[in-house]
């Protein structure tokens, strides 16, 4: 990679904001300025990237991780305390959209305002008028002042100005992704395009599900440092067992695990998975390699289960390698519990090639408990189902949890575990002819012409 192909560079970045308990002290600072009365507060910490032309690049993190104070520092709207930030090209943030308007002018003159102001000419901003009041769509309020649109119509023509500069670098805080859904898919069809053209693209989201369609690149901050930077899967996973450890209010007695790609680590990993004390009766399984080598990440919390296997059956209970779209199978899941518990519940998740999360329950969203279990028993759980899927390879990760106190909430997360077994589907040539996720199985009803009433 030469320096030509690095879009975005972040060399050592800090960002370290002060802190005031008092307002009044910040002017007090400027005035007085040899005593302290602020606190430092580092937002960001040694960041280091490169960001290739072309890339698209998902930022996640919890709540205050610093994602928003590294697109603002990018975009230029903050600078850095230390280190060096290179962008090259004309960067194009969906940011605060629609700060460059002026609520007196017309949408239409805001459109040619906000283009001038966004590095276009003015026979650029003409070329592209009609294109740009399309994507707004709103029709005759385009010509009235926007003070008197809605918030939905002036964000909708904020994006559809920005969206057309034709940027070499768009910034995007998903947060903003507002409107009707069919505004939504718009600007998501359009932020593909922008890709497919070869735009660099820097995209904060809190969702996974977005990162995983849209990106070839995650990076997972965590108090202002970057705590992983790769492929999306593993990165969004790791994101995820964050979210659950936040959400569980836990600390010490929760361990993310992250398992490295390499085959001996995988199977590594495998065995700490599956150390239980291996009855004589029990198989002590290895899971299949995942589709794609990338790290796993697990979470466990004090050793209390391990999962023994995760087999794909079919309804004789035999185990089977591929299985037929629309097939019946049984997802068995063995839990080897090393102390009683009073409520377990087991779940597991269908995750295609890109991670995407295709399908998930558990026994108590089921309706369902196995019931109290005695220490060094094991619990098998069997899911039935059908998989109506478009052939290809997907993972299955497996949850084990205990004491249910809502719908899908339990006091304690025992142990959640990625990509333990892959379930390869095949073309059903039963089916009829069909695309998509998963097969609907529609039957028809051809409705003959009614005459027409008199
Ligand atoms: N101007 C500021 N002055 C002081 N602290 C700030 C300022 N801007 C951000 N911070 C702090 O810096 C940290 C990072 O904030 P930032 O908005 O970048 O996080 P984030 O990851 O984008 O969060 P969210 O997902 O909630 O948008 C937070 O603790 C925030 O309170």
């Amino acid at each position: 990679m030469t320096s030509d192909d690095i879009a975005i560079s972040l060399s050592d970045v800090s960002k370290c904001f002060k802190l005031y308990d008092q307002p009044v002290d910040r002017l007090k600072d400027l005035l007085l300025p040899t005593k302290v009365r602020s606190r430092d507060f580092w937002a960001l910490r040694d960041i280091n990237a490169n960001i290739t032309k072309g890339q698209t690049v998902g930022l996640v993190g919890q709540n205050g991780s610093g994602k928003s104070t590294l697109l603002q520092l990018i975009v230029g709207t903050l600078t850095p305390t230390s280190g060096q930030i290179q962008a090259k090209g004309r960067i194009a943030a969906l940011l605060e959209l629609g700060s460059g308007f002026n609520p007196e002018f017309t949408g239409r003159q805001n459109v040619f305002f906000n283009g001038r102001v966004l590095g276009l000419s003015q026979a650029e901003i003409e070329a592209r008028f009609d294109q740009i009041a399309a994507f707004a769509d709103i029709g005759e309020k385009l010509e009235e002042p926007v003070k008197t649109y809605s918030s939905g119509m002036f964000i909708r023509l904020a994006f559809a100005v920005i969206i057309n500069t034709d940027p070499d670098i768009l910034i995007v805080d998903e947060a903003l992704a507002v409107g009707d859904i069919y505004f939504q898919q718009k600007c998501f069809q359009r932020i593909r395009e922008l890709r497919d053209q070869g735009v660099t693209i820097l995209f904060v989201s809190h969702e996974s599900a977005s990162v995983f369609r849209l990106c070839d690149r995650a990076m997972l901050l965590e108090h202002g440092q970057v705590v992983m930077d790769g492929e999306p899967k593993p990165v969004l996973d790791l994101y995820e067992a964050q979210m659950l450890k936040q959400f569980e209010n836990r600390s010490d007695d929760f361990q993310i695990q992250v398992v490295p790609a390499s085959p001996e680590t995988t199977a590594a990993a495998t065995e700490e998975l599956s150390t239980a004390p291996a009855a004589d009766n029990i198989a002590v399984e290895s899971p299949d390699p995942t589709p794609n080598q990338s790290p796993q990440i697990a979470v466990n919390s004090d050793d209390l289960v391990q999962i023994q296997f995760v087999r794909i059956l079919n309804l004789a209970g035999e185990e089977i390698p591929t299985v037929t779209s629309s097939e019946t199978i049984q997802i068995a899941v063995g839990v080897w519990c090393n102390q009683a518990l009073a409520d377990p519940h087991v779940g597991f998740k269908i995750r295609n090639r890109q991670g995407e999360v295709i399908f998930e329950t558990n026994t108590q969203c089921m309706g369902q408990t196995p019931g109290a279990i005695g220490a060094n028993e094991l619990l098998e759980v069997r899911f039935r189902c059908q998989v109506p899927l478009w052939d290809g390879q997907y993972t299955i990760s497996v949850g084990v949890a205990n004491e249910a106190i809502g719908p899908a909430i339990f006091r304690r997360t025992l142990i959640y575990a990625h990509d333990l077994a892959v379930l390869t589907i095949l073309k059903n040539p039963k089916d009829i002819i069909w695309a998509g996720i998963t097969n609907l199985n529609p039957t028809l009803q051809i409705l003959n012409p009614t005459t027409p009433q008199a």
